[in-house]
């Protein structure tokens, strides 16, 4: 046990999932979750991610450490009415997705103690219903302690936080907030705004109807909490304007190369953008071990996946990693499967390509 008690205030899909991470593993003697919402407090104690539903007071002033996990627009007045509750010695750390607004005030009012954190990992699905107790394995946690940051609650929010599976990378709340502006809000962003000029364009509805492939990809996201991306982006909006400024820059050189009908101009666009996004890695590469890859070719028919890991069962071969990359109805699916060894992977091979499955080594 790394916490003798624990305080999630908050308990929806990340503060669930932190919940139900840290019972599993028997890292919190007991948790305290505290919540607006009373379905998704009744849930996560009926699944075990809290001991109880307390109100903030009890919750706090019992705690060693507390985790704020509403989004971040609430976590201003949630760090305003913990700061008369808590212990003297007490950790607190928070989950939001922006750092800088949040540090500064936390330090204004709780000082060294407390430490930003961001889990780099999630879903677009709100509320506890969503939670899981693996959403934190081999995933990137940022963590933003500065100067004033006291080492032993860094030490202790780093601790649990490599319990849960996750990878620690620390760095400073303004890198983050530039960082996670480019790779996460600026996506939301374009996804948003996607999703919104389809479906304004004449032809919106049947575009809609047809919408697969390219549109469902890249606009996953936007199905994302309302309340929750409303609050990042103006927590983190001087940010997210100067990702816009890029984005802006590379669609008009794209636009004004279509408008001269700049074949070679395109082509150079598009196969720099394909040549990095090929390169983009599926894992923090470097932080874990190397895992063995094969993409498997099926067809689209009840219970294949089972059928598969069923084959690789019975051989006694272990998957480490399986991730669906596509599955199109009527049309099959590939499949990834990773394996710990190259021992495995060999045999994997082996085994599908004697039963007819078509199959490939992932370079
Ligand atoms: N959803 C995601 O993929 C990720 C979210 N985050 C961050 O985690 C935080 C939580 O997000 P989710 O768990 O996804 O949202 P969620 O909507 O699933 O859960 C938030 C919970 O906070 C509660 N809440 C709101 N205001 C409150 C208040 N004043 N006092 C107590 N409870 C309150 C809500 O009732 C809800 O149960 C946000 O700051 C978000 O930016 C970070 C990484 C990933
Ligand atoms: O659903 C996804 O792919 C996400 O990227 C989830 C997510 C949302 C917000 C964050 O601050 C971090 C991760």
């Amino acid at each position: 046990m790394l916490i003798k008690s624990c305080a999630i205030i908050g308990i929806g899909l990340i503060g669930g999932s932190l919940g139900l991470a840290l019972s599993e593993r028997k890292l919190a003697g007991y948790i305290y979750g505290v919540d607006l919402n009373q379905e998704n407090l009744a849930l996560a104690l009926a699944a075990g991610a809290v001991h109880q539903a307390a109100a903030l007071p009890e919750a706090v002033s019992h705690a060693d450490l507390i985790v704020l996990a509403a989004p971040v627009g609430a976590t201003p007045s949630l760090l305003k009415d913990i700061k008369q509750f808590l212990k003297p010695d007490a950790v607190v750390t928070d989950v939001g997705s922006t750092k800088k607004s949040v540090v500064e005030q936390a330090g204004e009012l709780i000082g060294g103690r407390f430490v930003g954190g961001h889990p780099m990992t999630g879903a677009e699905t709100a509320g506890f219903s969503g939670a899981d107790s693996y959403l934190f394995e081999n995933a990137f946690y940022l963590l933003t302690p500065t100067s004033e940051t006291d080492a032993g609650a860094v030490d202790t929010v780093r601790r649990l936080v490599q319990a849960i599976g996750a990878v620690v990378l620390e760095m400073s709340p303004q890198e983050h907030d530039m960082v996670t502006a480019a790779i996460s809000h600026l996506p939301h962003f374009m996804a948003v705004s996607l999703v919104a000029a389809v479906s304004g364009m004449p032809v919106g509805d049947k575009a809609m109807l047809l919408a697969a492939g390219g549109f469902r990809d890249t606009t996953r996201i936007a199905a994302g909490s309302p309340t929750m991306w409303r609050d990042i982006f103006l927590s983190n909006g001087d940010q997210v304007l100067w990702t816009l400024d890029y984005m802006r820059s590379a669609m008009d050189e794209l636009e004004s190369a279509l408008r001269r009908q700049d074949a070679e101009k395109i082509m150079h666009i598009l196969s720099g953008a394909s040549n990095v996004r090929k390169k983009l890695p599926l894992r923090p590469k470097g932080y874990l071990p190397h895992i063995y890859e094969i993409v498997v070719t099926v067809p689209d028919r009840p219970g294949i996946i089972a059928g598969l890991a069923g084959m690789l069962g019975d051989a006694g071969i272990n998957i480490a990693e399986i991730e669906i990359l596509r599955a199109r109805e009527g049309y099959g699916g590939t499949i990834r499967v990773g394996f710990a060894t190259a021992g495995e992977q060999d045999r994997a091979m082996e085994l599908f390509q004697a039963k007819g499955i078509k199959c490939r080594r992932k370079a």
